[in-house]
């Protein structure tokens, strides 16, 4: 597999099937009848065969192709050809018309279906240029705001020629609604007036050679949420349709300048399913690359989608509630930049419960208050609070209303919530526990103190046992389904106490193990009493940031291999019970080298003992903070620490000491921005305190020198006297300070010759220099700065 990023990788059950299977039955029409000048267009029953034809392929297949469509061959050509070579542009072409959260339409090549990425790069413009849209897709707000088109460069015909086209398919399309109307037993222009305004796309999709065909999809499994799509694919084939009778995936085969005409979302609405829009995907092949332009036919942004009056009465009533196409719309482009927790908008959110729930409610209410009451962020407030608040608000008659909502009204509700809500919402009602689950939650929290605070009632001493087992089960089914959801995974938080129980480990060993086997970026773990991780742990190649709390790392063996680790953090406490297994954890790693070559940031706290670290990788640190709380004698050296930021070191103890080494060839390369050392006595020096040639000796030392180091660093003049605290703060770039008395002098980072020193003093309302027997000086700003660590 290489190099391809895991973001593609598509679950299992989804994956394409080795076997294809040819599309047979999907009908193929001909619409030549539409355009011949002889078809008496006025005679109702002209058109009669062909009308059968559409609604009967709409209704059994939701797909079919048309052939003899009247739109010119040339133009067709044209675009396919425009489509070709804008994608042949280099990528900082495309960049320019790259789509962003404001300027929606352009180059994209990042689009995620169901949170797969797509094996993809696509071109969207809008047939109306430009487009009205909601501004927000929060229901209250009525703003509207503009879509403008972005064109590229090059090919400089591109614009005219997907202009012209736009006009054909658009007549194309207007005709084929014309027709499903007619299928519908409506009047042919019945669906024309959604139309005068429109908020119409088409798209170029170019799916390039892939290197995992089995694995990866060009689009993923999806259904189109506008009225209607007209594709033009070229000859490659790749399009596959999922079957209504038995939801086999079928090619639909390549039909030379015919269009795959499928029926969308809004159309199942407006029908009220009797037409329904069919799942589909798009398959890639490792050595041809393919072209698809799609035509989505979408109506006004003001439209209030909801089933057609004449098609429903009382014993077909509607299925769904109205909806507002344009928040619809808006809502679903937004999952394009925001990666959400949870499934996108969708139409059975707005589907109405069946007949006997729809009684239930009835007159209760209870739906429109607990779906305003979520919409409104409601849930966010504590969990036991908002338990009795929504019981009360809901329950009628000690029915338990929430309990009883039919799922696609949980799913509905739950849409709503970030991920991590959607688990804290699950302690409402029996029925939701474990339902959260069925969502892809892409950050995990388990915490035990909100777990035990959604129980009933107080646990009694000897139930502590059950449910804490309860929790670590909780914790593992729900990482399972996540995992069978193929949920990337970015975060996971685990809060715990009671760690030993024999039934928890496995469990939670387990669940871990998962996590990382999904590539898990981000993992905080905190125990209550210092317990084992898995050595798993050490295994977790996409993990950028770690922390921890009471957790023994028992090392695998000397290194340790997290290669994309940027911030790492380890309390360590001298309360631990297990200071033996901990101690021994830290006296291999003593001996270890730590690969982390991308760690950014690195804090631990180390109460007690001596121990040494060598850190010899090449780091591209930027912040590290340092507290040796108790401990003698410990003793550092960071070597090649060239981008470092900012280090802090805070070790209140008398023998400890930091050696800065920078190895790098050209020493001024460190750039720190910000040293704070706020022990009380230590050294801090340059290659185990030897001074490079050009620092002069504290005698010598005269203002004039002072920040003339070529590296951040802090000497301590005479091995034997330790310099009390000193603070270095840099203002800015290239300004720096130096405050608090102290002895020796301070040296700073490269650009900070003296001059910049002395140039931050137009930041002081006075800077006071002293001299004490040579040796001593002071700078004391009357302003306080103020340090930011980068
Ligand atoms: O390229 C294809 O065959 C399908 C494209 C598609 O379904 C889409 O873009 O919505
Ligand atoms: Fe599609």
């Amino acid at each position: 597999m290489g190099e391809v990023d895991r973001a593609f990788i598509q679950a299992q059950e989804h994956r394409p099937k080795p076997k294809i299977i040819e599309a047979e039955g999907i009908p193929l029409i001909d619409l030549s009848i539409t355009s011949t000048p002889n078809t008496n267009l006025n005679d109702p029953h002209a058109l009669d065969g062909l009308v059968e034809e559409i609604g009967n392929a709409c209704r059994n297949w939701g797909f079919f192709q048309v052939i003899n469509h009247g739109v010119p061959l040339a133009k067709r050509q044209n675009i396919e050809k425009v489509s070709r070579e804008s994608f042949g542009q280099p990528l900082e072409e495309k960049n320019k018309i790259r789509r962003n959260e404001e300027q929606v339409l352009g180059y994209y090549d990042t689009e995620h279906t169901k949170n797969v990425r797509d094996w993809k790069e696509v071109f969207d413009f809008n047939v109306q240029d430009p487009t009205i849209v909601p501004a927000s897709y929060k229901p209250d707000d009525k703003e509207l705001t503009k879509w403008f088109n972005q064109w590229p460069e090059n090919p400089p015909n591109l614009r005219d020629i997907c202009e012209e086209y736009a006009k054909e398919m658009e007549k194309l399309a207007f005709k084929l609604m014309e027709l499903i109307a007619l299928s519908l037993g409506l009047p042919k222009d019945r669906f024309l007036e959604f139309f005068k305004e429109q908020t119409s796309t088409i798209r170029f999709n170019h799916y390039p050679p892939c290197p995992i065909p089995d694995l990866a999809l060009g689009v993923g499994r999806h259904k189109d949420a506008v009225a209607l799509t007209l594709l033009a694919q070229d000859d490659v084939g790749g399009l596959e349709v999922k079957r209504k009778t038995d939801g086999e995936w079928l090619r639909v085969k390549p039909n030379p300048n015919a269009y795959i005409i499928n029926v969308g979302d809004i159309i199942q609405v407006w029908s009220n399913d009797t037409y329904e829009s069919v799942e589909h995907r798009a398959m890639v092949n490792s050595d041809r690359e393919r072209f698809s332009i799609p035509y989505f036919l979408a109506p006004a942004h003001s439209t209030d989608v909801q089933p057609l009056e004449e098609l429903i009465n009382e014993q077909n009533p509607a299925k769904y509630k109205p909806y507002n196409w344009g928040k619809f719309f808006v809502t679903r482009r937004r999952s394009n930049f925001q990666k959400l927790d949870v499934e996108n908008i969708q139409i059975y959110h707005f589907k109405i419960p069946e007949s006997e729930l729809a009684e239930k409610l009835a007159g209760a209410s209870s739906i429109g208050k607990c779906i305003l009451l979520v919409d409104h962020n409601w849930m966010t407030a504590e969990i036991v609070e908002s338990k009795k608040l929504f019981k009360k608000m809901v329950m009628t008659n000690e029915i338990d209303w929430i309990s009883q909502l039919p799922d696609h009204i949980i799913h509905h509700i739950l849409s709503f919530q970030p991920g991590k809500n959607v688990a804290r919402i699950s302690v409402l009602s029996k029925t939701w526990h474990g339902f959260w689950t069925s969502f892809p939650v892409s950050n995990l929290q388990f915490s035990e103190r909100l777990f035990e605070r959604g129980l009933k009632r107080p646990c009694a001493i000897g139930e502590i046992k059950d449910w804490k087992t309860k929790f670590a089960r909780l914790v593992h089914d729900s990482v399972l389904r996540q995992c069978r959801l193929n949920t990337s995974i970015e975060k996971f938080e685990l809060s715990m106490s009671y760690y030993l129980h024999p039934d928890i480990p496995p469990r939670i060993d387990h669940s871990l193990e998962m996590i990382i086997d999904r590539g898990v970026k981000e993992v905080h773990v905190k125990f209550k009493e210092n317990s084992d991780l898995p050595p798993s742990i050490f295994s977790a190649k996409r993990l950028t940031v770690l922390k921890l709390a009471r957790c023994n790392l028992i090392m695998p063996c000397p290194s340790v291999i997290w290669p994309s680790l940027r911030k790492f953090s380890l309390p360590i406490s001298i309360s631990n019970k297990r200071l033996e297994k901990l101690l021994f954890s830290w006296n291999i790693l003593s001996q270890a080298t730590i690969h982390a070559r991308r760690l950014k940031s690195l804090k631990y706290n180390f109460m007690g003992y001596p121990f040494r670290i060598w850190w010899t990788e090449q780091h591209d640190w930027k912040d590290i903070r340092i507290e040796h709380c108790k401990g003698n004698g410990v003793r550092e050296t960071l070597t090649c620490a060239a981008l470092l930021k900012s280090l802090q070191l805070l070790s209140p103890r008398v023998g400890n000491s930091i050696d800065y080494k920078c190895e790098s060839e050209d020493p001024c390369k460190t750039d720190a921005d910000c040293f704070i050392l706020c022990p009380s006595k230590y050294g801090f020096c340059n290659t185990d305190n030897e001074l490079p040639e050009n620092v002069p000796k504290t005698s010598e030392i005269d203002e004039s020198q002072v920040g003339y180091f070529g590296f951040g660093g802090f000497y301590a003049p005479n091995d034997d006297e330790h310099i009390p605290s000193q603070r270095v703060e840099r203002l800015g770039s290239n300004k720096a300070l130096l405050r608090k008395p102290g002895r020796g002098f301070v040296l700073f980072g490269p650009s900070s010759r003296p001059n910049d020193l002395l140039g931050a003093q137009d930041k002081l309302t006075s800077i006071q220099e002293q001299e004490s027997g040579g040796e001593m000086f002071e700078l004391v700003p009357e302003l306080t700065p103020v340090v930011t660590a980068t």
